[in-house]
């Protein structure tokens, strides 16, 4: 069995990788990070360290490597004779891995079972974003996509940061994982992935997992940064961030509550856990990295416009996820491209504008003027800010 994963970095090694291998998968890392592929292909294993409650080391080996940048034709026929290709590069990168994904459907032989395609990214409905850019590229002389090819939503859900340098191959994560897999497109024949959870109605899990997992993340990292703080695990340490994530998240329950019925205590021990996950001292996360890419968090249907939006349509004002909003438009972390776009926008558009642009929220939206408002008050920050 095969499968071949775009995207070395931290997740794919760290957990989509791993998890695959465990499976039984020869894994074919494909990324466009010359050293990190030239590594892979040198390297016989690499170490996964699983760091707080139970650590444990897991060894990964039984994979080689391809630069999907350089390496176009042996990328298509690794994907031509693989079982499996998953994503883990980043939302926005989907449309860029999809022509090859399409070249390498469209080369498979007669007879081959569909390619399980699944992407791993936070984003709600992932691989249909992918399967909309290889839908693009297809060549309809190949014949039927829906043939050759079977599509499948997930979340994932392992905290992975940054890795130290000098650590080669080997990632840090935490302990805890979850892989939720909709397994309503493969008709039967879904892959074996032990660490996997096959679910028959995956978006609930994908909504409770970004607007919880991700948006209290990110508001910790916003909040942290505003507070000048460097690692998430301090960040949560500080009562007054703790406070702000923990009463953004009891609006992000209230909603998921309501909206997917789980239960009220059930949802509780689920944020109980994030929270604790958050805290994990021996995990090396950053605020930088967490409020990575504001322009994309701040975007409709992400982890902070998504619910609030959702609220503000039932009349609830939601007061703390507004504050983490307002947070969020003050990461100006000059080494993060999506921040300093951000604050060009904010600096250069009238206040409508700006929010229109950044959160994709219409004018007429019962959120807009709220959001509208903070954008002002940023706005009027900047200006009377110290030269
Ligand atoms: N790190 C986490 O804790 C975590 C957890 C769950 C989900 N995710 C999601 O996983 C995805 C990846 O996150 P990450 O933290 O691993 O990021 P990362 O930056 O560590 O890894 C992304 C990798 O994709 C590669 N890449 C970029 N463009 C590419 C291309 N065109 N073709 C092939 N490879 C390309 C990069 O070189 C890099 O190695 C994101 O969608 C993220 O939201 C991350
Ligand atoms: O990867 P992003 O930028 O969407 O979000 C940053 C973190 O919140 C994220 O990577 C988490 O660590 C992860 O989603 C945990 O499962």
């Amino acid at each position: 069995m095969k499968a071949v994963h775009f995207g070395a970095g931290n997740i794919g090694r760290g957990f989509v990788g791993l998890l695959l291998h465990e499976a039984g998968y020869e894994v074919v890392f494909a990324d466009v990070a010359d050293t990190l592929i030239a590594q892979l292909a040198a390297a016989d294993s690499y170490s996964v360290h699983e760091v707080g409650e139970n650590p444990a080391v897991r060894t990964v080996d039984n994979f080689r490597a391809v630069n999907s940048g350089t390496q176009e034709a042996q990328l298509i026929e690794e994907i031509a004779t693989a079982d499996i290709v998953t994503t883990a590069v980043g939302p926005h990168i989907l449309k860029f891995v999809a022509p090859a994904i399409a070249k390498g459907i469209a080369s498979r032989a007669a007879g081959l079972p569909p390619l399980q395609v699944m992407a791993c990214e936070n984003a709600i409905n992932a691989t249909d974003i992918l399967r909309e850019s290889i839908v693009s590229s297809w060549d309809e002389a190949a014949g039927s996509l829906a043939d050759a090819a079977v599509f499948a939503n997930t979340a994932v859900d392992r905290i992975v940061p940054n890795q130290e340098p000098g650590q080669g191959l080997d990632v840090t994560v935490e302990t805890f994982y979850e892989w939720v897999i909709d397994r309503t497109p493969f008709g039967g024949a879904a892959p074996v992935i032990p660490g996997a959870t096959f679910v028959d109605e995956l978006g609930p899990y994908i909504e409770r997992k970004l607007f919880t997992v991700n948006t209290g993340h990110a508001s910790a990292a916003y909040f942290g940064f505003e507070a000048g703080l460097e690692k998430i695990s301090d960040a949560m340490a500080d009562e007054d961030v703790a406070a702000d994530v923990r009463a953004v998240l009891d609006e992000t329950k209230q909603l998921l509550v309501s909206k997917h019925g789980f239960s009220y205590d059930e949802q509780e021990a689920y944020v109980q856990k994030i929270l604790a996950r958050f805290t994990n001292p021996h995990l090396p996360d950053t605020v930088h990295r967490v409020g990575r890419a504001p322009l994309r968090k701040l975007s409709r249907h992400e982890r902070f416009i998504g619910p609030a939006a959702e609220l503000a349509e039932r009349g609830i004002v939601p007061e703390a996820l507004l504050g983490a909003i307002a947070a969020a438009l003050r990461f100006n972390d000059p080494a993060d491209a999506e921040a300093v776009e951000l604050g060009q926008i904010l600096a250069d558009s009238e206040p409508a504008a700006a929010t229109e642009r950044i959160t994709g929220l219409a004018q007429d939206h019962p959120l807009f003027a709220a959001v509208c408002g903070l954008v002002e008050e940023r706005k009027a920050e900047d200006v009377a800010a110290p030269a």
